[in-house]
């Protein structure tokens, strides 16, 4: 759960602000109903509620988009109802729930709420005979520093979301090569592992090394062999769809996960790009460079690592095999009998 927590910033912050609000309202919407403001003591129960049920759902099924929205939602019309009724009293408590709203839900759509919850209150002002502010004065400073709060929070909100974005593509990708890094590689096999067993649909691997790759770098010098490196992937990307992954394994070993497919296709697809890799990639002197492949589907499969250790095993017979070739991985039991 810790991990979770830590892992999620979107989540954790859904849950935090789930447990200030019911902790802070729940004592005033008792001490509402038991002076007769019924209205308002039921608005704050309903804020108490939604804030439950959002953060539920945001734990259960992992979307944190929708709860969020929810829940700021409900509290900005919750801010409306609670002024009409009770005026400049609760107006202090704009400035931390125009606070709050920044961490439900995209900086844009919280300043969007923002702003339509203050036009209502002001609306609100003028349609109920002049009951929330005092005066002019008190009104214009609300919308003046309303609007202050908002747009100040909206850049604070919006470069953090730049730089978190920034910071999730330098983890997840290879600055060389542009592929998907190894972090990101556990998650989508583990998924495409449940995917197979929940919907029985078939993903495949193939686990791909560039042969004598040392070879390159010996002889042509160690720009040369990335300049190959990164001419790889994007052929790599033209022959698989959108849905598949390419990922960078380790130096010049490349995963690629590629999704809905029956082996003898995956076969046919490694065998392509075999060919590909052959006939469109060359060394600066214009020989030919190869590439062995090992493929295994999610069949074999019992868990992320076996997957992977069964193309590895076939990728180690198609390099003792001679090289350039592709071989199917024959499973774990004919994995233990060749190690034996
Ligand atoms: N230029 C360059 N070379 C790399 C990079 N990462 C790994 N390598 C090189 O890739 C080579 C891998 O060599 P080996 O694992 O011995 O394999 P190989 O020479 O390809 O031989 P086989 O795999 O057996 O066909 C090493 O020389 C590494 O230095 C990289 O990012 N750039």
């Amino acid at each position: 759960m810790l991990q979770r927590l830590k892992d999620n910033f979107h989540l954790s912050m859904i849950t935090l602000v789930g447990v200030i609000a019911s902790c802070t309202l729940l004592p005033y919407a008792l001490y509402r109903l038991a002076t007769g403001s019924y209205l308002v003591g039921i608005v704050d129960l309903l804020m108490i509620a939604v804030s439950t049920v959002s953060v539920w759902m945001a734990w259960r099924t992992g979307d944190t988009e929708k709860p969020g929205f929810l829940m700021a939602a409900v509290f900005c019309f919750g801010a409306v109802l609670v002024c009409m009724k009770l005026g400049q009293d609760v107006l202090f408590w704009i400035y931390p729930l125009m606070v709050f709203i920044f961490f439900l839900v995209a900086p844009i759509k919280a300043l969007l709420l923002l702003l339509l919850m203050v036009s209502a209150i002001v609306s609100l002002h003028f349609a109920d005979h002049s009951r929330i502010f005092n005066n002019g004065f008190q009104l214009l400073a609300f919308i003046t520093t309303t609007f202050i709060t908002s747009i100040f929070a909206y850049i604070f909100a919006y470069r953090t979301h730049l730089q978190r974005k920034e910071l999730r593509h330098l983890a997840t990708t290879d600055p060389l090569t542009g592929a998907a890094t190894r972090h990101s590689l556990t998650d989508e096999l583990t998924a495409a592992i449940d995917l197979y067993q929940q919907k029985n649909s078939v993903s495949g691997l193939m686990l791909l090394d560039l042969d004598h790759f040392k070879r390159v770098n010996d002889n042509f010098g160690h720009q040369s062999g990335d300049q190959i490196l990164s001419q790889l992937v994007p052929l790599l990307k033209q022959m698989i769809r959108q849905q598949d992954s390419v990922f960078r394994y380790g130096g010049e070993e490349f995963v690629l996960l590629i999704k809905e497919i029956q082996l003898a296709d995956l076969h046919r697809l490694a065998e392509k790009i075999r060919h590909a890799v052959w006939h469109q990639l060359s060394l600066p002197d214009g020989s030919a460079l190869t590439t062995s492949i090992g493929i295994a589907t999610v069949q074999q499969a019992t868990d992320w690592e076996s997957w992977l250790q069964q193309a590895d095993v076939a990728l180690y017979q198609a390099k003792h095999q001679g090289r350039n070739q592709v071989v199917i991985a024959t499973g774990p039991e004919a994995d233990k009998s060749n190690s034996s």
